[in-house]
């Protein structure tokens, strides 16, 4: 199906939000009023540009408060339209979108409405233009689909038909099985916006906080299910309204738009990209640094050894269990410091696994870095990260590992059996992004964000992870773009006794983040332990937490650059990520910070 997008969707002036749209591929675009008045472009030049660039022109929109009126009112509306129209005519667009009214001129009266949409179609189809009537949540006094879709068909105009809008709809909780009771040929035009739950004043709401499908809490590929039943074949709209999106890029977010049209085709099944190949498990995290000495001194008080070292490259094998890191010491590494570049991911199928991500517009990274290097599939994430698709060990497939040689070095301990999670902060403008990438590109299950309390701002956090567990990483964002507090990362070990892996680390000299005593004390009043079990974690800086499935103990390790470790014990079944103590750790982290200066 075609796809398009209103140009409301993206930042910039309308060239640059042509370009992006053109791009990430849509084939064409809905042209947003405001857009086309702030444009020193003429209406022709606008039209050769979206030729130019490929784009048809799909929609003009919108137009307001034209029905339902007083005769000297609709006649002056009428005289609006007129100019519109003209308008449309050099622009090359053939349908507008008519909302309904809010205006305190209007009449609770739907056969004056219909007939004076009758009228408005009439001189419309004189220019050869269709108009596509449209209901706002909050009208005045149209605000539901099937209220638009009854005064459209009470006005049996040929050039009259409805605008389907997901937002409108869903947000007033409207049923959108009735979709199917409106013929496919009278509903001009679809536009589809997800957007969070969330419980506020639906004008609020739709004009902050719409967001792509698959990335908000409405149904929209029910919707579209319903949509398509009644033989609709204009284009799938993206019409979003968005604070987030009006400051970010035009370009990576067309990419994100595109990206969730593209899985929603392919949900509703009018698509077939290469189906998600979920990965199996983290082959290696690697961190590039400058500063090898304090890292890998971290590291091996954490029982790490370095097993291997890269046949080629500066870039050694630390290995404890199933947890594998690689640190890259090589000129290619970032002046940022010490950060978390790439994560090797296990997959049953590494070249069906970049096939699905390449169709799910990717970016894919050159296959050979070097040309003995084993020839691994990658794509970069939103927030840069590299991802491998490794088949570790496995006859017929390249294998990274075979680029290292052994060093000789066994691990010096046992406690550490494999990454539990990792924890990456994401670029501000590109959060929801991240989670749709993750959960589309990877296959990996999108849990509830969760929001937490750092003591300078609010952390978002939202999991992805695998059924089992496999995979788990942890995607976070500051909540305003000034907010670069915590701009770290962190890689979380899993072990089977957090107390003797901490005490492991300490007498090795290195040294956990200090818990204040207060954490403990809520910790005595919420919970029973065992007798000097508390004093343990007050020692040591363990953090505790526990859900309906289990216990959860876990400390963390001082900041190496942007990076810095955690142990984690899970027990039973404890699926979170001790999101309870995240306020503390982070008030934490940054009274260490100040402590330190660094
Ligand atoms: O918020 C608005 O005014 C507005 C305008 C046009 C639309 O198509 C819409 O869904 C909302
Ligand atoms: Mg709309």
């Amino acid at each position: 199906m075609r796809t398009s997008i209103a140009t409301v969707s993206l930042s910039g002036s309308l060239t640059e939000k042509l370009t992006a749209a053109s791009r990430a591929g849509f084939d064409g675009v809905e042209i947003f009023e405001n857009d086309l008045l702030a444009s020193p472009l003429t209406p022709e030049e606008i039209r050769a540009r979206c030729a130019d660039l490929g784009l048809t022109v799909d929609l003009y929109q919108p137009m307001r408060d034209i029905e339902a009126v007083p005769e000297a009112e609709f006649a002056r509306n009428l005289r609006r339209a007129r100019h519109k129209f003209e308008l449309m005519g050099r622009l090359g667009a053939d349908t507008v979108l008519v909302c309904s009214s809010v205006s305190p001129l209007a009449v609770d009266d739907d056969a004056l409405a219909a007939g004076q949409l009758a009228r408005l179609a009439a001189l419309a189809q004189d220019f050869g233009i269709r108009v596509a009537y449209e209901a706002l949540a909050w009208g005045r006094h149209v605000s539901t689909y099937d209220h638009a879709w009854h005064i459209v068909e009470t006005a049996g105009h040929p050039a009259l038909g409805t605008c389907l809008d997901s937002f409108h709809i869903l947000s007033r909780g409207s049923d959108p099985k009735g979709i199917e009771d409106i013929p496919g040929e009278k509903i001009f035009f679809l536009q589809l916006a997800d957007a969070p739950l969330l419980a506020m004043d639906v004008l609020q709401w739709s004009r902050h906080y719409r967001c792509f499908p698959g990335q908000g809490g409405f149904d929209i590929a029910g919707l579209l299910a319903h949509v398509l039943r009644t033989g609709y074949d204009g284009p799938l709209s993206l019409e979003v309204f968005n604070d987030v999106f009006r400051q970010a890029e035009a370009g990576p977010t067309a990419v994100d738009a595109r990206r969730s049209l593209l899985v929603l085709q392919e949900t509703v099944g009018v698509a077939a990209p290469p189906a998600p190949v979920v990965p199996t498990g983290v082959a290696f995290a690697e961190l590039v640094t400058p500063d090898a000495e304090l890292l890998t001194a971290v590291l091996g008080a954490l029982g790490f050894a370095r097993t291997a070292r890269h046949r080629s490259k500066p870039v050694d094998l630390w290995q404890q269990g199933e947890a594998r890191l690689l640190v890259n010491t090589g000129t290619a590494v970032r002046r940022d410091g010490t950060q978390l570049a790439a994560i090797g991911l296990e997959s049953p199928d590494p070249t069906a696994a970049a096939r699905r991500a390449e169709a799910l517009l990717a970016p894919v990274l050159p296959r050979r870095r070097a040309p003995e290097d084993a020839p691994l599939d990658a794509v970069a994430a939103p927030d840069g990260t590299e991802l491998f698709f490794c088949a570790t060990d496995r006859p017929g497939h390249p294998n990274w590992r075979a680029d290292f040689e052994d060093a000789g070095h066994p691990p010096a301990a046992a406690e550490v059996s494999r990454i539990d999670h990792l924890a990456l902060t994401q670029p501000w403008h590109h959060f929801d992004e991240a989670a749709l990438f993750h959960s589309s590109v990877l296959g990996l299950h999108a849990q509830e964000s969760v929001d937490v309390a750092d003591p300078y701002g609010l952390l978002r956090s939202r999991a992805v992870t695998t059924p089992d567990g496999g995979v788990r990483i942890a995607l976070s964002v500051g909540a305003a773009p000034t907010d670069d507090t915590v701009h770290a990362q962190h890689i979380a070990l899993a072990t089977d006794d957090v107390v003797a892996a901490a005490r492991r680390f300490t007498e090795a000299g290195g040294r956990l983040l200090p818990i204040p005593a207060n954490y403990y004390d809520d910790l005595a009043a919420r919970f029973e332990f065992a007798d000097g079990e508390l004093e343990t974690y007050r020692d040591l800086g363990i953090l505790y937490d526990r859900d309906a499935h289990g216990a959860f103990r876990h400390c963390y390790t001082r900041t190496v650059g942007r990076v810095f470790f955690e142990l984690a014990q899970r027990d039973g079944d404890y699926r979170g990520y001790g999101a309870q103590n995240a306020p503390v750790r982070l008030s934490a982290q940054h009274a260490l910070k100040r402590l330190t200066g660094g």
